[in-house]
């Protein structure tokens, strides 16, 4: 049994079309996203690929320079769309040259052919070599996701190129040395039907995986605003419920305690009143950015709404915590607010803190630390009080 050779190029134009649609679908469907990270260059690197191909079949003498070159720069410059549109997605900067040698190698095979000689082995392997460069690059650039949710479908485009590599590379090189290594049931061109076919579903896969990595961007995003407080860029009252869950969670497993503080701005109603609800938004600004400055890493700083504010040592004790609000009140009370309404200065807050432990949760500390700020309060404010235990 053999298989009927198939028309390449024929193929060659359907995988073109294919592209140019998927490219018009990517720009419909990623046109929700405002930002535009990475997605603007995706479809432009399908679109330019599509044009290369489409534009194969296309026979004219007396235009066959333009025609060759409308190909291969086209094909050069789909992998650098490519690659930046991944470089934008995973936040990282272009890298000028590596874009330039996927540029530059089609163009360099167009004029070897053009100027030096046309030598068909060598066109196709310069040409390749863009495109090999190309993939690799993208392999690289996937093994560093900008963040966690963003491995997994990474793993799966790395999958993707590690399956497909060895055909594109044993495809190219058999045709560069013309020795058509197709297996004997399998015509030449059988082979070469099947390698296009590979290639289609290549790239079929890879502009889904665009497309999906986009919407899966988007919902992160969603997720994240959903817990984060649009003012101060802390995490919310929803937020600390989920951390305080892990934190239980963590305490239950390991044993330890953790500390909160609930912070309250002393007379913030004063504020507003005096400098103008704006101004009051840049106290609120403020304190988060003291807030951020005077604890780790690994704590978590909250606006549980209006002036209020928390936070959650992990693994801390009292005598820590008492010692970070301390800190935290000092801070604040040197800080300086320019508005145009003049300087907001002598800030204050008052600030309760309280132990979560084994048998209490960090929402029933939370609880705790609310009525010691409440003493602080009570008793003059701008002072730390510990929760009576
Ligand atoms: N600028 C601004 N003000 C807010 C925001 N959320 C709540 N407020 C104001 O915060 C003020 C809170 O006032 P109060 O609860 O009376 O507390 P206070 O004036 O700080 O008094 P004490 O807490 O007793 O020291 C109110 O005037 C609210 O309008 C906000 O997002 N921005």
């Amino acid at each position: 049994m053999t298989l009927a050779p198939l028309d390449l190029t024929t193929l060659a134009f359907t995988r073109g079309l294919v592209q140019i649609i998927l490219a018009a679908l990517m720009f419909a469907t990623l046109r929700v996203d405002q930002s535009f990270r990475g997605s603007t260059w995706w479809p432009v690197g399908f679109l330019a690929s599509g044009i290369a191909l489409v534009s194969l079949p296309i026979s004219s003498p007396e235009h066959e320079l333009a025609l060759n070159a409308v190909n291969h720069l086209l094909s050069g410059f789909a992998w650098a769309a490519l690659l930046l549109g991944f470089w934008r997605f995973n936040q990282q900067g272009p890298r000028l040259p590596l874009l330039a040698l996927i540029c530059i190698l089609p163009a360099t095979s167009l004029a070897l052919w053009q100027i030096v000689t046309p030598n068909p082995p060598l066109r196709i392997v310069t040409t390749a070599l863009a495109q090999l460069v190309g993939m690799l690059a993208l392999f690289a650039t996937l093994s560093k996701p900008y963040r966690d949710e963003m491995r997994l479908p990474f793993r799966g485009i790395q999958l993707l190129i590690l399956a497909y590599l060895p055909v594109f590379v044993f495809q190219y090189a058999g045709i560069a040395e013309r020795t058509f290594a197709a297996p004997a049931w399998m015509g030449a061109s059988s082979y070469s039907a099947v390698f296009s076919l590979v290639t289609l579903l290549f790239t079929l896969s890879l502009a889904v995986s665009c497309i999906g990595l986009q919407f899966l961007r988007i919902s992160v995003e969603h997720a994240d605003r959903a817990t984060t407080d649009w003012l101060t860029g802390l995490i919310n009252r929803r937020g600390l419920n989920l951390f305080a869950a892990q934190d239980d969670a963590r305490r239950r497993r390991d044993g330890g305690t953790s500390a909160v503080i609930c912070l309250d701005i002393d007379h913030f109603k004063a504020v507003n009143d005096r400098y103008g609800h704006a101004s009051g938004d840049l106290v609120l600004q403020c304190l988060a950015e003291v807030l951020r400055n005077d604890i780790r890493k690994r704590d978590i700083a909250i606006r549980q709404g209006g002036e209020e504010f928390a936070v959650l040592l992990v693994g801390s004790g009292e005598v820590d915590a008492m010692d970070v609000a301390e800190r935290i009140r000092r801070d604040f009370s040197t800080q300086r607010i320019d508005t145009a309404s003049g300087t907001i200065a002598e800030l204050s807050l008052s600030a309760g803190v309280a132990v979560a432990a084994a048998n209490r949760t960090i929402l029933q500390a939370m609880d705790l630390a609310d009525t010691a700020l409440y003493e602080a309060k009570r008793s003059g404010r701008n002072r730390v009080c510990a929760a009576a235990v």
